[in-house]
């Protein structure tokens, strides 16, 4: 990354942090923070959580950069199939939080939500179930579960026709054995690596280990889209893209990385700008009827105004830029 690294002080100089309020609970915060960069190219955004430590982060940085200072590559469709995503909320609010997408005909349900029950989850997918009788749902357990509780459960939640489970259970191994053990038990459910993926230090091992059906590929917690372009072309299992509860600005990227891969047999968590009660442009991407189109998002200097959080908040934000930055010249 180095030889194409902008200097530190012309970064920090384009850089505006923004908090949007979320519509939400979403992954336990209720405010999103993100630091936007104005480019060459266009806007980049850095938003890696922030309990992440400067070595993952940085490869969040990298992406930011390379949004603002390289041109998103040719897209090969224009608009891309998108997923509605349902947080961890009680049964009797998926109707209201659903009803926020578009049309949707894929939803990506939250489960094994810390602090919670089976039940609640059970109750959660049946209601989306029932409203969406059409619609293809997926779960996400975001590794909430053991081997065992995740087999219990997936066998279980099945009845409600899942078109996969996403990361069950910690790690690699994990995963394996909740698949193979789902097979023994008949139930022929798919199982897609999520935080082995991008949490790993090789995004590529469990292609190689053959431990799931499916990949999550996240633009800014992998590095950008050409490092993802470049884990998708090497891994032998089908990619489904995904957001990083970006601002549009991200989800722009994240879209353009989307319109880029030669396959996209599923759709794409990428409708998430709807968990979100503002945004940094006026034109935000959002999904319609469950697709969203393929464009440059700017970041709108009023808005951006108006969304800064307080000047400690900010200072945090381009002090963790410098530290970041640090990582990317070593590398
Ligand atoms: O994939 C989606 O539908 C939305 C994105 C999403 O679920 C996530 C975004 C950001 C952080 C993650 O905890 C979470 C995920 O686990 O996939
Ligand atoms: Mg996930």
């Amino acid at each position: 990354m180095s030889t194409e690294l902008p200097p530190l002080d012309e970064l920090l100089a384009n850089s505006f942090v923004v908090r949007l309020p979320m519509r939400v609970k979403f992954r336990g915060i209720t405010q999103r923070e993100a630091l936007l960069i104005k480019g060459p190219e266009g806007w980049g955004e850095f938003s890696a959580f922030t309990e992440y430590a400067p070595a993952e982060a940085s490869r969040w940085l990298a992406a930011g950069i390379e949004a603002a200072y390289q041109p998103f590559p040719e897209p090969r469709r224009t608009s891309i199939p998108v997923n509605a995503t349902l947080p961890a909320v009680p049964a009797n609010q998926v109707g209201t939080v659903l009803e926020k997408y578009d049309a949707p005909h894929t939803i990506k349900i939250k489960v094994a939500e810390q602090g919670q029950s089976f039940d609640d989850d059970m109750a959660r997918v049946a209601e989306a179930r029932r409203l969406y009788p059409q619609a293809a749902l997926r779960v996400d357990a975001n590794m909430g579960w053991d081997v065992d509780q995740a087999v219990e459960a997936l066998k279980a939640l099945s009845e409600f026709d899942l078109q996969y489970a996403e990361q069950p259970v910690p790690g690699i191994t994990g995963l394996a054995q909740v698949r193979e053990k789902l097979r023994n038990a008949g139930v022929d459910l798919r199982i897609a690596a999520d935080e082995a993926v991008r949490k790993h230090t090789d995004p590529l091992e469990v292609s190689r280990l053959g431990a799931a059906d499916l990949m999550v590929i996240k633009a800014q917690p992998l590095g950008g889209i050409q490092a993802v372009l470049d884990i998708a072309e090497q891994a032998e299992l089908d990619v489904v893209v995904s957001s990083a509860l970006d601002t549009s600005v991200g989800l722009a990227q994240a879209a353009a990385l989307a319109s880029a891969l030669p396959d996209l047999p599923f759709a794409c968590g990428l409708s998430t700008g709807t968990l979100f009660a503002d945004d940094v442009s006026h034109e935000p991407l959002l999904a319609t009827a469950g697709f969203l189109a393929v464009r440059r998002v700017d970041a709108d200097l009023e808005k951006l105004a108006r969304l800064s959080p307080e000047q400690q908040r900010v200072d945090w934000w381009r002090h963790r830029v410098e530290e970041c930055y640090q990582y990317l010249v070593r590398v």
